[in-house]
């Protein structure tokens, strides 16, 4: 259903609590399941795609209750999961088949898994090589690439595995799998990527340690089941950040969101090209630190974005695009080919929403050239199912001249189910 977002020429003020981190909410659900014991995860993110992962663990039997915004999860223990009877569902969402590729191989099941029609295009031979060096059953389409895919559960062996592409679901998913395996894992990842399942998998008591590039797990250690308390998702949260940096004379707080170091480019760039960010009541919870991020407007410059960051910001590229067109000069964003394999190829579909709504913007093989700083436009736009191209185009709207006509916004419940009552408080 095509949906029309008329201009709203003046500021936002106010404050907000985003909803919980969409990769915690994962990690938090599959860690609280394979534990021994019942565990709380307040601000659980309630999107579609964390529930893909609840539905995963109800289906093997693990008791999951939704008790207002916390969910109670009572796990048996890792191999008290049953074999489940029906393939497994995994929607849209890249996190949880990734992860639950590298769980499902190691334990002494069959299973069969299958995504949406976006899903079943997203490459997971980044996480059935190493699952199968480490002597997983695992076939499917493609040689075992695409979904549907059936894995046939057993005792995997430990491996040193050098990381060939900037993913924190494949370290993730070799993690996890790594749990019971024969022998020590290590992985050695030369850039970074989020540490959320290094930080989840302490707090839950196993020691999982990082010595220069290389993190390693020893198999064979018990998972206490704790509670969790999930930060607010920088991802979302940078939404309205850019929001009220982009438009004049805004000014907004966020509540207690995530800041961990391997998450918050979006905070530097934002510096970086002259937003006004203040950060106050900082604390640090199981590895995790959170604060609430306050965000002014100002005069914007234009950046280079690149190399060791990326990884730190991929999920807001899109959204830094819609920021680079308000910004003096030209934004230059290299080394993220990896937007070409999300929920769309977010490369073309940032370039053609932009373009349409009159911005100078050309897509590059890695990245994109944006040349601010430009007035935009209405018109007709597509969020190819996306939601993060889908809240992009919303945010659009706020600067925009005309109305704004987005083909489709369903998608936003994917990771932000809250998202326009959010909006709503904002521009009243
Ligand atoms: O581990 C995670 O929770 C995620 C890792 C990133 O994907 P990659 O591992 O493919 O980089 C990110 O884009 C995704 O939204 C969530
Ligand atoms: C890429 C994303 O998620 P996933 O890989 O889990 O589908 C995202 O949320 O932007």
């Amino acid at each position: 259903m095509v949906n029309y977002f008329q201009p709203v020429n003046q500021s936002i003020h106010g404050e907000i609590e985003v909803p919980g981190d969409k990769s915690i909410s994962h990690r938090a659900v599959i860690l609280a399941s394979l534990a021994e014991g019942t565990s709380r995860i307040r601000h659980f993110l309630d999107g579609e795609d964390c529930m893909r992962t609840v539905e995963a663990f109800r289906s093997m039997g693990v008791s999951i209750i939704k008790n207002n915004n916390a969910l109670i999860v009572k796990g048996g223990g890792y191999y008290s999961l049953k074999e489940p009877i029906k393939p497994l569902y995994f929607g849209n969402s890249g996190t949880t088949a990734r992860l639950m590729i590298g769980v499902l191989a190691s334990l002494p099941i069959f299973s069969t898994v299958y995504g949406d029609e976006s899903l079943s295009t997203r490459p997971m031979k980044r996480v059935v090589n190493p699952l199968k060096e480490m002597n997983a059953h695992i076939i499917g389409r493609d040689t075992g690439n695409l979904l549907p895919l059936a894995i046939h559960g057993q005792r995997l062996q430990g491996i040193q595995y050098v990381m060939p592409v900037k993913s924190a679901q494949v370290k993730s998913a070799i993690l996890l799998a790594a749990l019971h395996a024969d022998g020590p894992t290590h992985i050695i990842e030369q850039t970074p990527t989020r540490n959320h399942t290094e930080n989840m998998l302490n707090a839950f008591g196993i020691n999982v340690t990082k010595n220069g590039d290389q993190i390693t797990v020893i198999p064979g250690q018990p998972l206490r089941a704790t509670d969790i308390n999930v930060p607010g998702d920088i991802s979302s949260a940078a939404f309205f950040m850019v929001a009220a940096a982009i438009v004049p004379n805004s000014k907004i707080t966020l509540k207690s969101i995530g800041l961990n170091e391997t998450r918050s480019g979006i905070i530097d760039i934002l510096i970086k090209m002259g937003a006004s960010i203040q950060i106050s009541n900082e604390k640090k919870l199981y590895g995790e630190r959170i604060g609430d991020v306050t965000v002014c407007s100002q005069p914007l410059q234009s950046t280079i974005i690149e190399g060791e960051i990326i990884p730190r910001l991929i999920d807001e590229i899109p959204i830094i695009a819609l920021l680079a067109t308000q910004a003096e000069g030209t934004t230059i964003i290299r080394d993220a080919e990896e937007l070409k394999i999300k929920e769309t190829d977010r490369i073309s579909a940032i370039v053609e929403v932009l373009q349409k709504l009159g911005a100078n913007i050309e897509g590059t093989n890695d990245g994109m050239i944006i040349h601010g700083k430009t007035t935009l436009k209405g018109g007709q736009v597509s969020s190819y199912g996306d939601h993060r191209i889908a809240m992009m185009s919303v945010i659009a709207s706020l600067m925009a001249s005309d109305p704004i006509a987005i083909d489709d916004t369903d998608s936003i419940a994917i990771s932000y189910p809250s998202f326009f009552a959010d909006y709503k408080k904002l521009i009243s």
